[in-house]
C-alpha cells in the first residue's frame, strides 16, 4: 500500500497470535524474537463502511531480537526517531494510537474507515493490562 508499517500480517492455519507476529517479523525484516519477548500491548479493530469485515489486529512490542533489519520483499525498514514519524506516509489511525503506544500504555481501539483514508469514528481505551482487558472483554 506505499504505507510505512508496522511488521506483521495474517495468522496461518494451526498457528497462535504471538506465533504469527514473531513469524512474520523473520519473514519481514530478517530479525529472530522469543515468544517470551513479545508482550501484547493493544486490542485493535478495523471496519470499513460497506463491508462486512472486522478486522483483528493485536500489537506486539518489543526491545529484545536478534539480527538487523534488512529489507525484504514484503518491506523496506528503516529507524525513525519518535519526532520524526513520518504519520502523513502511514495508516491514518496510527497517529492517533502511537502515542499510547510510545508511552507504555495498554489499550484497546477501535476504528471506522470510508475507504482506506477516512477515518468516520474512532474510540481508543486505556487499559490496566491486556489481561484485564480480554479478562472483562463481553464477547
Ligand atoms: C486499516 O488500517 C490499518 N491500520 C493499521 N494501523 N494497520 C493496518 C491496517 N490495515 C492493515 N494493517 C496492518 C495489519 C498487519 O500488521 C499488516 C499487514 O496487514 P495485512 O494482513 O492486510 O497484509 P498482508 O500483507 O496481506 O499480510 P500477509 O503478510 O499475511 O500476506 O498491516
Amino acid at each position: 500500500m506505499n504505507k510505512w508499517n508496522g511488521f506483521g500480517g495474517k495468522v496461518e492455519a494451526r498457528e497462535t497470535i504471538i506465533d504469527a507476529a514473531a513469524r512474520e517479523l523473520k519473514e519481514e525484516c530478517c530479525i529472530d524474537v522469543k515468544i517470551s519477548d513479545l508482550k501484547n500491548i493493544a486490542h485493535l479493530e478495523f471496519t470499513f463502511e460497506g463491508e462486512p469485515l472486522l478486522m483483528d489486529v493485536r500489537v506486539f512490542t518489543t526491545n529484545i531480537f536478534e539480527g538487523t533489519p534488512k529489507e525484504t520483499e514484503e518491506m523496506l525498514p528503516k529507524w525513525y526517531t519518535v519526532e520524526d514519524i513520518p504519520f502523513n506516509d502511514m495508516w491514518p489511525d496510527d497517529k492517533l494510537w502511537f502515542p499510547y503506544m510510545l508511552k507504555n500504555k495498554n489499550f484497546y481501539g477501535r476504528f471506522h474507515y470510508k475507504g482506506y483514508d477516512k477515518i468516520l469514528n474512532y474510540k481508543i481505551e486505556e487499559h490496566e493490562s491486556m489481561e484485564a482487558f480480554y479478562a472483562n472483554r463481553k464477547s
